[in-house]
């Protein structure tokens, strides 16, 4: 499927938007309230198909879920109700809920298989069946990857380090180990996204954190219950539109009730970083951080990201090279490694479609250097999302700085994360809600 795209806006974006819930949370949230005793309300829950996959597979297993609007409503069938699931769970395209359920159902006291979308099926798996097999867990892969069938298991304690800096992997070890017999210990590479953390806290559990930020301990002798909250504004969701509302000469967006736990803000730690203009205006809330985001357009300076800095922007990632390719300078993006298994090889294909827009662009192993100080130079080729929703919107915030009409092909993968993306897109093509 192609769209075409309009040619972007003289006078830039305008107006207030409030993103969708947070992609991590929804998945999470659905996940302990199937465990917990009692009910569940998760409010601005992201009614995404990467999270629709994960509520299908819980009531596969047998949780009762209904599902208003964004309001999703769970009762919990307590620590030991899950039920085997008759046909193999369908993962879609979503790499969190496939690492997170297989920690999940390791434990269980039946077996489960897993299998997901083309995509999904290349993503490697080896990385939660390794730190999973030391709380004893069987989960059998087919070499290396999807379909996973696991053999569920009696769990033991464990402390496992992990070779990835993965929030999913760690994760799935915290999931397993709510499970386990004794307290498990989780000792991560760098520190990644603690929701699982927090919210199993937030749920009656008890997880607790050293100083040194990584390493995890979780007690699991405490039973879960079902807690009511509301999803923050998703941060990933938020940074195409900070991106846009900074590269887009004479833009001013506003970004309502966005989640700013900071192992997730790397995004706006980069646009200081490189002079933008970005203010912070945090609300109260329990559990998760959040606030609201003040952004307009800025001239931005080139910026070197290194290992350390990549986990709190790992989704950010293409919109880093974005941001990069309109700065004063050349930037520089290493350590990114892990880019190269999200839903594409994200270094490619940044790349590749950065290329056609005539930027300055090398591929480096493990991340890209970009000069922004060259003018971009359309080819004309038809932009690509490559089947992954995060490069499809980069793509779309891209052709906003065009004078042009465009096109792009694959639109149907922004459903992934961001169904109403386009919609939010229009708003601030259009103005509403003007800011001064
Ligand atoms: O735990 C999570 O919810 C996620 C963790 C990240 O993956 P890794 O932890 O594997 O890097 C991120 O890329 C993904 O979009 C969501
Ligand atoms: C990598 C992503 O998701 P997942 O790993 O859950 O497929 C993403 O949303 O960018």
């Amino acid at each position: 499927m192609t769209m075409q795209l309009g040619a972007g806006r003289p006078n830039g974006l305008h107006g207030t938007i409030r993103v969708p819930g947070d992609k991590s949370i929804s998945h999470r949230g659905l996940m302990l309230g199937a465990i917990s005793t009692g009910t569940t309300v998760l409010h601005h829950f992201l009614t995404a198909a990467d999270c629709l996959s994960t509520l299908n597979a819980l009531k596969q297993l047998g949780v009762d879920i209904a599902r208003d609007a964004d309001t999703v409503t769970v009762r919990g069938n307590g620590r030991h109700g899950l039920h085997a699931a008759d046909q193999p769970l369908d993962m879609g395209n979503a790499g969190t809920a496939t690492r997170l359920l297989a920690g999940l159902l390791a434990g269980q006291p039946f077996n489960s298989t897993l299998i997901g979308d083309a995509s999904l099926s290349q993503r490697p798996m080896t990385r939660v069946e390794r730190p999973l097999a030391q709380l004893g867990a069987q989960l059998e892969l087919t070499d290396g990857h999807l379909p996973m069938q696991i053999t569920g298991q009696p769990l033991h304690a464990a402390t496992v380090q992990l070779a990835v800096a993965s929030a999913q992997v760690k994760s799935a070890v915290l999931l397993a180990g709510l499970f386990a017999d004794q307290p498990t210990t989780v000792i991560e590479k760098l520190p990644t996204r603690d929701h699982t953390e927090r919210l199993i806290n937030a749920f009656g559990g008890r997880v607790t954190t050293a100083r040194d930020r990584r390493t995890i301990t979780l007690d699991p002798n405490n039973q879960l219950s079902g807690q009511t909250l509301t999803v923050p504004g998703d941060v990933s969701s938020a940074a195409f539109f900070l991106t846009a509302a900074s590269i887009v000469p004479n833009s001013h967006v506003r970004l309502e009730k966005v989640g700013l736990n900071p192992t997730r803000t790397g995004i706006l730690t980069v646009l200081q970083r490189m002079g933008g203009h970005v203010t912070v205006t945090p609300r109260e809330n329990p559990g998760e951080p959040l606030g609201d985001l003040d952004v307009r357009f800025a001239k931005l300076r080139p910026i070197q990201l290194g290992a350390a800095d990549i986990p709190a922007v790992i989704d950010e990632l293409p919109l880093v090279a974005l941001l990069a390719a309109t700065a004063d300078g050349i930037s520089e993006v290493s350590g990114a490694q892990e880019l190269r298994v999200k839903e594409t090889d994200r270094i490619n294909t940044i790349v590749t479609e950065l290329k056609k827009l005539g930027v300055a662009i090398t591929e480096k192993t493990d991340g890209f250097i970009i000069d922004g100080r060259q003018t971009w130079q359309p080819t004309g080729q038809p932009f690509a999302s490559h089947g992954d929703h995060r490069i499809g919107m980069m793509m779309a915030i891209a052709t906003q700085r065009l004078d042009q009409p465009t096109t792009l092909t694959g639109e149907k993968a922004i459903g992934i994360s961001y169904p109403t993306f386009w919609q939010d897109l229009d708003r601030l093509r259009n103005g509403a809600g003007v800011l001064a």
